[in-house]
């Protein structure tokens, strides 16, 4: 689905991401993790077309991704959730949901077609019956459902998750990990998710891909990650500096 060969990005004199290849497949759930500062939110957007590489080639079910905008690539079918909550939390639940279902996609969808989307992504993450609710009622994990139902309402084939579960308590977490993982088995999507909390990337991912000052020293499954030394020696040298 995704493929991404020779993909680097420098700011300046900065390599952020070094050299890396790394592929999605249809209805996998991968996680990329890695130190502080390891490239992670770079690397989405170069597939999101918001940092461009330098060099390489990001195709998307065979259409080369870099050229395009934003909004191109998600129309082409990428969706996208951030590290901080952009829910506009004077508009409503149902307000904000639309906002995927309308702008995620390449065909004018109609207005009820777009509700009927938005209505569906909702009830998918169990917010539907919140929906004339002001969005900025809810709690952090709600926006964060909300988050995934915009992502959702878009009828993606991939969502780019960053960091969902920061902030959340474990509870909060595990919902929202099984949420991911229903997107997945309920709706075809794959998932590509930075996460910070080993526990929540563990328990759901397919595959792992773990960068490093740039570059990927590891792509494997969950047990493979956690018995290599290379992804031991890169977090320890975190907690070390
Ligand atoms: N727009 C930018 N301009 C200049 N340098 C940048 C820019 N964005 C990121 N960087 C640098 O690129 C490197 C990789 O940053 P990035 O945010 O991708 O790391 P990350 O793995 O997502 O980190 P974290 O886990 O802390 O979010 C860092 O050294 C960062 O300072």
């Amino acid at each position: 689905m995704l493929t991404a060969t020779n993909v680097t990005k420098k700011f300046g004199g900065l390599v952020a991401v070094d050299d890396v290849d790394f592929s999605i497949d249809d209805e996998e759930i991968v996680g990329l993790i890695g130190p502080n500062g390891a490239g992670k939110t770079t690397l989405f957007n170069t597939v999101t077309g918001v940092h461009p590489p330098n060099t390489g080639s990001i195709t998307f079910n065979g259409t080369e991704l870099i050229g395009k905008t934003p909004n191109e690539v998600a129309q082409l079918g990428i969706a996208r959730t951030f590290q901080a909550v952009r829910t506009f939390n004077e508009s409503t639940v149902l307000d904000n949901a639309m906002i995927g279902a309308i702008f995620g996609t390449d065909e004018s969808v109609s207005k009820t077609e777009a509700t009927d989307r938005a209505r569906e992504a909702l009830a998918f993450v169990g917010l539907d019956d919140r929906r004339d609710e002001e969005a900025g009622g809810l709690t952090i994990a709600d926006r964060k459902q909300l988050e995934l139902a915009k992502a959702l309402a878009a009828e993606p084939e991939l969502i780019l998750v960053d960091e969902i579960g920061a902030g959340l308590t474990p509870t909060e977490i595990d919902e929202i990990t099984r949420t991911l993982e229903r997107a997945r088995d309920e709706r075809g999507v794959s998932v590509f998710w930075i996460e910070h909390i080993m526990e929540a990337i563990m328990s759901v991912t397919d595959r792992i891909i773990v960068l490093n000052q740039g570059e990927k020293i590891a792509d494997g499954t969950p047990a493979e990650i956690r018995s290599d030394d290379r992804v031991t020696e890169a977090y320890l040298g975190e907690v070390e500096s």
